[in-house]
């Protein structure tokens, strides 16, 4: 894989992109970039996708973070109507609707969840690598001129250590902590003024909480805290959940919101990934008619990106087939098919650069088109 990689990146020149009849006249090469497997690094062990929403196991610990994706899209007011997951056509599938001319003809952004998107879900936050191959399309796209930017639960910092590519723009904490490649936008904090209160409060959950619950643990995401129950013993999870609800009692500027196998304390105020994503578009002036966003994500905090995202553009749900409501209007099964997605979304635009030539020859060799 790796070394048809640096073979068709020598073959590509980007950005003038040089011949790329050879990526057009060599289907093979296009079918082995875009295989089934997903490597993370040596000693992580990408979970199963059914790990997730395990049926059989009724009361799971996977199972009582799962009644918080039910209770998400289905009580939301909004006019657009959420659907069942499982009704959602596969992004794969439907890469020629999405990929049409019209949009081609348009600027397209991309925004990318981190955990369960890009990464597979593992029980060891602190090892949720990013697959080398999905790293090779990232920069694939940003090389091509596309903005793509990570918007994550996780701290700004760390999520910029995980993927490790300075080209991006990253929204961390939920989309509270936001920066872009240098000099491309001003970097911009919302809630900061309650840093110390989610201290004070993340003291007293680790005291309270992740001292005396085995298997808890909590993690620094600076603007917000992330308190893990991925490895407790399910029956303490609803006991452990009112404790914490009895500490933010004390705390009416936070709030807790749900993830996979977490609670999330974050600050009560009107933000979210919906929000951050609305301010970069903003930000980076793409916030009219013929600009295409497309996000990917598959948590419950991904849902207010997709209400933003799906009124304008794409909006893809990384999920099984499911039976909850999400607002997303496509659907990948897990982090390796997203990264199929980004590399055929890639080669589509080399070819769509390709076939605009109208004199025939290569983009490096043509003087008039
Ligand atoms: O918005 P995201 O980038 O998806 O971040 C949300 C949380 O993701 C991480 O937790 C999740 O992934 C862990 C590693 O695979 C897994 O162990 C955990 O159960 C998942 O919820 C991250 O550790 C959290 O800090 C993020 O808030």
């Amino acid at each position: 894989m790796q070394r048809q990689l640096e073979e068709l990146s020598e073959t590509l020149q980007f950005p003038s992109l040089g011949d790329t009849e050879v990526l057009l006249a060599n289907p093979s090469l296009v079918g082995s970039l875009v295989s089934d497997e997903c490597h993370s690094k040596p000693g992580t062990s990408p979970c199963r996708r059914e790990d997730f929403f395990d049926l059989r196991k009724e009361d799971s610990v996977k199972n009582y973070s799962r009644k918080h994706f039910e209770d998400h899209a289905g009580n939301k007011q909004d006019r657009i109507i959420p659907k069942e997951v499982c009704s959602l056509p596969s992004a794969l599938d439907s890469l020629n609707e999405i990929l049409t001319e019209k949009l081609w003809s348009r600027n397209v952004i991309l925004f990318l969840d981190y955990d369960g998107t890009l990464a597979p879900i593992v029980d060891d936050p602190d090892r949720a690598f990013l697959p080398e191959e999905t790293k090779t399309a990232l920069l694939k796209l940003t090389e091509l001129g596309i903005p793509v930017a990570i918007v994550s639960g996780r701290a700004r910092r760390k999520i910029q250590n995980f993927v490790n590519i300075d080209t991006l723009y990253y929204a961390g904490s939920h989309g509270f902590d936001i920066c872009g490649p240098n000099g491309y936008i001003v970097p911009h904090q919302v809630a900061g003024d309650t840093l110390p209160v989610l201290g004070e409060a993340a003291e007293i959950i680790k005291e309270q909480i992740v001292q005396k619950y085995p298997g808890a643990s909590m993690e620094d995401n600076i603007l917000s805290k992330t308190l893990h129950y991925r490895r407790c013993s399910p029956n303490i999870i609803p006991e452990l959940e009112k404790k914490l609800d009895n500490i933010l009692d004390c705390f009416p500027q936070l709030q807790k919101t749900y993830g996979k196998c977490v609670f999330e304390i974050r600050p009560k105020f009107d933000w979210d990934k919906g929000k951050a994503v609305e301010w970069l578009l903003s930000a980076l002036a793409m916030n009219s008619p013929d600009v295409v966003p497309i996000y990917i994500g598959d948590d419950r905090t991904d849902e207010d990106a997709f209400q933003v995202v799906v009124k304008k553009g794409v909006a893809i749900i990384v999920a099984d087939e499911s039976e909850y409501a999400t607002f997303a209007n496509f659907r990948l099964k897990d982090p390796s098919e997203v990264r199929k997605f980004l590399f055929q979304f890639w080669i589509s635009k080399v070819q769509t650069v390709a076939s605009k030539m109208s004199c025939g020859k290569s983009l490096s060799n043509c003087q008039s088109c």
